[in-house]
């Protein structure tokens, strides 16, 4: 089984399911990665300098045998590195021991003191991280198209940039970004934001499909009962909605059973799903349940809807 082609602004396409890598250990990703290869069909792995174990991913790209050039690799700047792109690619691309990425992000939109008190994260005496304020998102855009022209990476695009962040970008930008790698799941699908991500022709990437580690979704009701009726498991239901409505979807796992069905499991229920059943998941934010996972604590306004007041 394998996953199906997404098309991208740019021509180029991305497998629509790719295998998460955060908070996989250094000593268990390797495994996870060869597994989603070789045995689960997989050809997309999403990764990020900032996890710290893309060696480990390397790795388990290589012990599975499959061809560089048949797996789609995406990795992501980090926030102390904006004015220094090229220098985090390189880290990037010898921790993962290739030439070239498919597809490069910026992480965040938030350019962090490049020469603060700690290579990742950064803090103030007060506690709150260390932002560059001197710094300019155009030009961490700009850095970003030079690693194309360079070869270095086929694609580039965003991750977690609201409108509000897209719109500092885009009116210089020569390259419009490929993706913008969001929260999106049932519990916050951001409707108005990939609705203006599809006015743009960027395609919305869904992280913690599954809503991250401990999640409450893989026992909502909703979903339970829609699993049922189609003899599916949570999981597919909550990968195989988001696949349904076009997305990129990059579930995590380091459990070769649910690597495998992530997969093949979610591409069945893209199928089985009918508009009802869509609608009602569509709903479920609205009627209540909206939540986000993910909210480190940056101290700046990003712009979106639903998070936690932090300022
Ligand atoms: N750009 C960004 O800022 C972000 C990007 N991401 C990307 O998205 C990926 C996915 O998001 P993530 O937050 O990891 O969370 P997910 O929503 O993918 O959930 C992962 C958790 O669900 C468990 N799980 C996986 N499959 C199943 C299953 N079939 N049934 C039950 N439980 C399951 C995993 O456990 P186990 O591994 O033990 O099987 C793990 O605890 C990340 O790994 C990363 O690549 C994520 C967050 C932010
Ligand atoms: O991709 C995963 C996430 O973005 C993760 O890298 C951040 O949430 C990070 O832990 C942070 O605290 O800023």
């Amino acid at each position: 089984m394998s996953a199906p082609l997404v098309k991208l602004n740019n021509g180029l396409e991305i497998p629509a399911i790719g295998l998460g890598t955060w908070q996989s250990k250094s000593n268990e990703v390797t495994a996870a990665v060869e597994f989603a290869l070789k045995e689960a069909g997989y050809r997309h792995i999403d990764c990020a300098w900032g996890y710290g174990n893309e060696k480990e991913v390397g790795d388990g790209i290589r012990a599975s045998g499959v061809p560089r050039s048949d797996i789609f690799i995406t990795s992501k700047l980090w926030g102390t590195y904006h004015s220094r792109v090229e220098e985090c690619l390189d880290q990037t691309l010898a921790n993962l021991g290739t030439d070239y990425l498919d597809l490069y992000l910026v992480h965040w939109p938030v350019p962090l003191n490049p020469k603060g008190n700690h290579p990742i994260f950064p803090l103030l005496p007060d506690g709150k991280r260390d932002v560059d304020h001197s710094w300019d998102l155009k030009d961490t855009w700009k850095q970003m198209e030079a690693m194309v022209q360079k070869g270095k990476v086929k694609s580039i695009g965003v991750s977690n940039f609201s409108q509000k962040k897209l719109d500092e970008i885009l009116p210089t930008a020569e390259i419009i970004p490929v993706v913008n790698q969001l929260e999106l799941h049932v519990y916050n699908p951001q409707h108005k934001l990939v609705e203006y991500l599809r006015s743009k022709d960027i395609v919305p990437e869904a992280y913690s499909p599954l809503g991250s580690a401990g999640s409450p979704l893989l026992s909502d009701e909703t979903v339970l009962d829609i699993a049922k009726k189609h003899s599916l498991q949570a999981a597919d239901v909550l990968v195989g909605y988001l696949l349904a409505k076009g997305m990129v979807v990059l579930p995590k796992s380091i459990t070769p059973s649910r690597i495998a069905s992530n997969l093949s499991g979610a591409v069945n229920a893209s199928t089985k799903l009918e508009s009802g059943d869509i609608e009602k998941l569509d709903g479920l934010a609205a009627a209540g349940k909206q939540k986000r996972f993910i909210t480190p604590p940056w101290p700046v306004d990003l712009g979106f809807d639903h998070w936690p007041s932090l300022l």
